[in-house]
This record gives structure tokens, sequence and C-alpha cells, in this order.
């Protein structure tokens, strides 16, 4: 994450006093900072630090109670956001190849046909993240590394620059984190920008070279090294205890994979 006042890359996010919560109660509160375009950044932080709401107020999906986010050159129904997986997704009557052409729902729209040109697309993202053979398998019969291989397909297909993913790891099998790591890696040599709320340090710390650590307030941005050392992140404990969020909750340790 670039620094307040200097970047010689266009920001392709801006946070002016950002304040996101529910039902007037702040989440996240007084954000301010810019994301460089082209960055591949994680956001972690303890349980209840506003991870997914500072997703939900960049997509736009939840409004600011404060100050605002600004979003540049790309439009807000251009970002591609990866919710964390329910039971929701799974119940969904589709099968993997439907699924996956959503992907393409704002190029067409919702009574554009798909023509020859955008099946080998389809076909390809398929490929692509391993499910071949399985296009005609219902949703809900797929594991849970196969949906969110399904997921991930579809966000291929939109072409985002603007990429975000909600945990996007969480209860997949590691063949699967290996490849859809892979995927990420890819679209950040593409040049799009990827944010990704993270819980496993080991695997940020791998993979991605900003990191933004949140605890209701930013403790710490920029390179992933320094952002998370043992003081920040026993800093992010102490203000999510501090301030009423999950205080119990399991917090992020340098030396530990998940938090
Ligand atoms: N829809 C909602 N209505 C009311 N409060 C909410 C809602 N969603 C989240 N919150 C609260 O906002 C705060 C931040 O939640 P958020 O989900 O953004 O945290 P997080 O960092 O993503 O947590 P986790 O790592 O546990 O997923 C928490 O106190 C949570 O209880």
């Amino acid at each position: 994450m670039a620094k307040n006042n200097s970047s010689s890359v266009q920001p392709i996010l801006r946070f002016d006093n950002l304040t996101l919560g529910y039902n007037r109660h702040p989440a996240v509160h007084h954000l301010h900072g810019e994301i460089a375009a082209g960055s591949l950044l994680a956001i972690v932080g303890p349980n209840g630090a506003g991870k997914s709401t500072l997703l939900k107020g960049i997509t736009g999906e939840l409004r600011p109670l404060q100050g605002r986010v600004e979003v540049h050159g790309v439009q807000r129904q251009q970002i591609a956001y990866l919710t964390q997986l329910t039971t929701l997704d799974s119940s969904f009557p589709m099968v993997v190849h439907d699924f996956v052409a959503m992907g393409l729902w704002r190029e067409i729209g919702a009574f554009g046909g798909v023509d020859r040109a955008r099946h080998r697309r389809i076909a390809a993202a398929i490929d692509l993240v391993g499910l071949n053979g399985l296009e005609s398998r219902p949703i809900g019969a797929l594991s849970g590394g196969q949906l969110q291989r399904a997921h991930f397909a579809r966000v291929l297909l939109q072409d985002a620059p603007l990429v975000l993913l909600d945990e996007p790891y969480g209860a997949i099998d590691a063949a699967s984190v290996r490849d859809l790591a892979a995927l990420v890696r890819h679209w950040h040599g593409e040049g799009r920008t990827v944010i990704a709320v993270l819980h496993d340090l080991d695997h940020v710390r791998r993979e991605y070279p900003e990191t933004l650590l949140l605890a209701r307030e930013i403790v710490a941005r920029g390179d992933t090294a320094t952002v998370l050392s043992e003081a920040n992140l026993l800093r992010a404990r102490k203000l999510a205890e501090g301030r009423g969020g999950d205080a119990h909750a399991p917090v992020c340790h340098a030396d530990e994979g998940a938090q």
C-alpha cells in the first residue's frame, strides 16, 4: 500500500477519513491512505477487525458512515469480488459450466447470447482452474476446493482490473490453494490489482509483497515483512481486545500460519 502522499504509480483506491460500520456503529474508522494500481495486497488482522467490512466499503455494498473511498480508473461494476464461501453457494441449482459463464454477465447482459468465441473462453477458464470434465456437474456436488476453483474461473472471465478476495482459501485443500495462488500471481503479473483478506500469515509472507494490518484502524501497512512484525501483531491484538472486538478470538502470531 502506498504511503499517504507519495507514489509514482496512480492509486486505484484512496481512503479519506473512511469510517464504515453497521447500524451507525463503526467497525473500522478513520482510514487514510492509497493503494497503488497493480498492487498485490493482503489484508490481515484479528477476527472482527473489519477486514470484510473494508472490502464491502470498496465495492460500495456498504456506504461510509464518515469520509469516503475513492475508486480511480475503474467503475465499481468492474470490480470482481469473491466473498467467503457459504453453504448458499453449494445450494445454487446450476452446473459448473453455467456458473462459470456468469462471469460474462456484465459483458453480455442477462439476455445476451454466448457465441462460439465466448464458449471457448468459458472452456478455457474451466480448463485453467483444473475443472475440465466437470462442466455438467451441479455446483452442489463439488468439493470445497472445486467450488472455489469454479469461483476463480468466473472471476477470470470477468476480466476485472480490481479483484477482491475474502478469505479465498478457507477450508479448501492444499492443492487448490497452490493452484489458485498461482492464478493470483498470474493476475498480478497481468497488471491487475489484487486485494485479499487472508488468515494464513505464512502464505501472506510467501505470496504478498504488501500487507495492510487492520484492527478497526490501520495498525501498519507497507512491505509485508515489516508489517508482520511481532510488535505490530501484538498491537493489533491489543487494539482488538481494547475496543471490544472479539477479545478472546485467536489473533495472528508472527510464527504461526493461521490466526
Ligand atoms: N452485517 C453486519 N451487521 C452488524 N454488524 C456486523 C455485520 N457484519 C459485521 N459486523 C461487525 O463488524 C465488525 C467487523 O466485522 P468484519 O466481518 O468486517 O471483520 P473481519 O475482520 O472480516 O472478521 P473475521 O476475520 O472474523 O472474518 C465485527 O464486530 C462484526 O461483528
